[in-house]
C-alpha cells in the first residue's frame, strides 16, 4: 500500500510505503522523502499511528515555530540545511544540543546528501554560546548531562562525514564560535554599519571562566598557536574583517540582500528561513556547500580524517575527565558569583535596550 501526504508546511509530498510494517524506520523514511522532520514529534508517533492519520487527513509532522532545530534537504544538489531555532539567542541548552546532534545524524543517514549548512533562523545571532542559565545553581544530575551534550555536538560536527559550512549571520561568541570552528568552512556577514558589527570568538575569560582544552585547541588549530593564545587569554571577540584577517572565518560577505530570491534556496531552506532566500551569506554558503558536494565523498572524508581524527580520539579519551573538571569548575563558589554578575549585567543591558 502506498499513500501520499500533503505537508502543510512545505509543498513536498511524502510517499509512505507500507508504513505499518516499517515501525523502526518511520522517521528515516520520512526524512528520506525530503520532509524536514521534528525529532521529538516524529519519535513520539508510532509508524502505525502515522500511517493511520496519513490515510485520513493531511499530516502535520511538526510546527516550525516550536522546533529547536529546523532542517531541510535538497537531494538534487546533495545539500541540506540545519538551522538553530531557539529564540531569543540560540543559546545552547541541553535540549538544543541534543536536537542538533539528532538532526545531523538524520541528515547523514541520507546517502544523497554530502554537505550541510549550519545556520540560524535569527538574522542577527548565529548562537550566543552556552545557555548561561544552565550554569547557574545547576542540579547535580543535569550539569554533566548538559556538558556531555555539548561535547557530543562538537564530536558530531567535527567528525561528520558531511562537508559542513557555517552560515554566520550574526554574533557567535564562545560555544557559538565553537560550532562554527567545528565546521569545514565559515562565511560571516560583514554587519550593517560600524555600530552593528557581529563578533565571533572565545570570550570566556571575560566571564571569569576559561574555554575547555578541546575548545581552546580548536582555535589553535584554526588560527595558529600565538594568535590563539592571545585571543583566548584576552577573550577576544573579532568583528568580521578582523576575523577574516586572523583566519577565524574563511569569507566575509558585505553586500546587502537583493530583492530577488534565489530559486535553489527557496527549495533548500526550511520554512523558518524562507526570508533568507536572497541573503548573500546563504547564497555563498549554498555555493560552497554544493562545491564540496561535488568532490568524490570517499576522498573528501579521508582527507578530513587526516586532519581531524587525532583530536577526535583525544577528545574521546579525555571526555570523562573534561566533564568532571567542568562540573567542579562551574559549581565553584567564585565561578558561580562571576556568572551571576555576568547574567545580571546581561539582563540590565537587555532591559536598557527595551526601554
Ligand atoms: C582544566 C580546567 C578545565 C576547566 C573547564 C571549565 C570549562 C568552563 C567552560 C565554559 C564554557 C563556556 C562557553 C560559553 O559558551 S559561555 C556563554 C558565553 N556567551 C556569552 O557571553 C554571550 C552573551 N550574550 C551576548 O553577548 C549577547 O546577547 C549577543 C549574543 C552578542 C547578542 O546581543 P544582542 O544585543 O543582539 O541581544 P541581547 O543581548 O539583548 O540578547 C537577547 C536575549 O538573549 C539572552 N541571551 C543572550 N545570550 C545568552 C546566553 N548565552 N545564555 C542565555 N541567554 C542569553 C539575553 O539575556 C536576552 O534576553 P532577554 O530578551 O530576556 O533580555
Amino acid at each position: 500500500m502506498s499513500s501520499t501526504v500533503d505537508s502543510p508546511i512545505s509543498s513536498s509530498k511524502i510517499q509512505i510505503h507500507q508504513l505499518d510494517r516499517l515501525a523502526p524506520r518511520s522517521a528515516f523514511l520520512l526524512f528520506y522523502a525530503g520532509h524536514p522532520p521534528h525529532q521529538t514529534m516524529i519519535s513520539s508517533l508510532s509508524a502505525r499511528h502515522i500511517a493511520r492519520i496519513a490515510r485520513q487527513q493531511p499530516l502535520r509532522l511538526f510546527s516550525s515555530q516550536d522546533s529547536l532545530v529546523v532542517t531541510n534537504v535538497h537531494e538534487e544538489s546533495g545539500v541540506a540545511v540545519l538551522a538553530m531555532n531557539r529564540p531569543p539567542a540560540n543559546s545552547l541548552s541541553l535540549e538544543l544540543n541534543e536536537a542538533i546532534s539528532t538532526s545531523l545524524k538524520q541528515i547523514e543517514s541520507n546517502p544523497k546528501i554530502q554537505s550541510v549548512i549550519l545556520a540560524s533562523s535569527n538574522p542577527t545571532i548565529f548562537s550566543a554560546g552556552l545557555d548561561i542559565t544552565e550554569l547557574i545553581s545547576p542540579s547535580d544530575e543535569r550539569l554533566p548531562k548538559f556538558w556531555n551534550s555539548l561535547q557530543q555536538v562538537y564530536i558530531d560536527l567535527y567528525g561528520s562525514r558531511l562537508a559542513t559550512v557555517a552560515a554566520i549571520q550574526g554574533h557567535a561568541p564562545a560555544a557559538g564560535c565553537m560550532l562554527a570552528l567545528a565546521c569545514d568552512y565559515r562565511i560571516m556577514h560583514g554587519g550593517h554599519g560600524e555600530e552593528h558589527l557581529p563578533t565571533i570568538g572565545f570570550n570566556e575569560t571575560q566571564l571569569g571562566i576559561a574555554a575547555p582544552p578541546w575548545m581552546g585547541q580548536l582555535m589553535v588549530r584554526t588560527i595558529g598557536f600565538r594568535p590563539a593564545e592571545r585571543a583566548l587569554a584576552l577573550g577576544t571577540l573579532f568583528p568580521p574583517s578582523e576575523a577574516l584577517n586572523a583566519g577565524v572565518v574563511d569569507d566575509v560577505i558585505t553586500e546587502q540582500s537583493s530583492s530577488e530570491s534565489n530559486e535553489v534556496l527557496k527549495a533548500l531552506l526550511p520554512e523558518a528561513l524562507q526570508s533568507q532566500t536572497s541573503n548573500p551569506v546563504m547564497i555563498k554558503a549554498y555555493e560552497e556547500a554544493a562545491c564540496y558536494a561535488k568532490i568524490p565523498p570517499q576522498a573528501r572524508v579521508a582527507s578530513k580524517l587526516v586532519t581531524r581524527s587525532e583530536s577526535l580520539k583525544e577528545m574521546q579519551m579525555t571526555r570523562e575527565d573534561d566533564t568532571q573538571h567542568f562540573c567542579g569548575f562551574i559549581t565553584h563558589e567564585v565561578v558561580q558569583k562571576n556568572l551571576m554578575k555576568y547574567v545580571e549585567k546581561m539582563k540590565q543591558r537587555g532591559k536598557a535596550k527595551k526601554s
